[in-house]
């Protein structure tokens, strides 16, 4: 392998190092994520509040929308991101909701 060769797996490979260290790092600020969810879908679902909230989803987009822009991370993909990871968390509160109005169904 030549001289400039390497030079470019070396780049290639530092680069993916911290796209790695990056991604783990994703992995952990959602899996803190989820379990703050977890226990706001238990709060809601003891007090009878409905799994999603629209007008708080509409600020955190709005939120969101406008750090990704000074970001310079294109807004249309940021709100994308989030509203798949609320999808997500919907679904685990209509899990619990669901346990805790009928205990004998545990969620799978
Ligand atoms: O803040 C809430 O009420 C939540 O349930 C959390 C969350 C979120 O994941 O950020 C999820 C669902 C709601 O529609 C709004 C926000």
């Amino acid at each position: 392998m030549s001289d400039i060769d390497d030079e470019v797996r070396g780049e290639l490979t530092r680069l993916r190092e911290s796209i790695d260290n990056i991604d783990a790092a994703v992995v952990h600020m959602l899996a803190e994520r989820f379990k703050c969810t977890q226990q706001v879908g238990r709060l809601k679902a003891q007090h009878q509040l409905p799994p999603a909230d629209p007008a708080r989803e509409a600020r955190q987009i709005t939120r969101l929308r406008q750090l990704a822009e000074s970001a310079h991370l294109d807004p249309a993909f940021a709100e994308k991101l989030l509203n798949f990871i609320i999808a997500e968390v919907i679904r685990h509160h209509e899990t619990i909701a669901s346990e805790v109005t009928d205990p004998s169904t545990p969620a799978g």
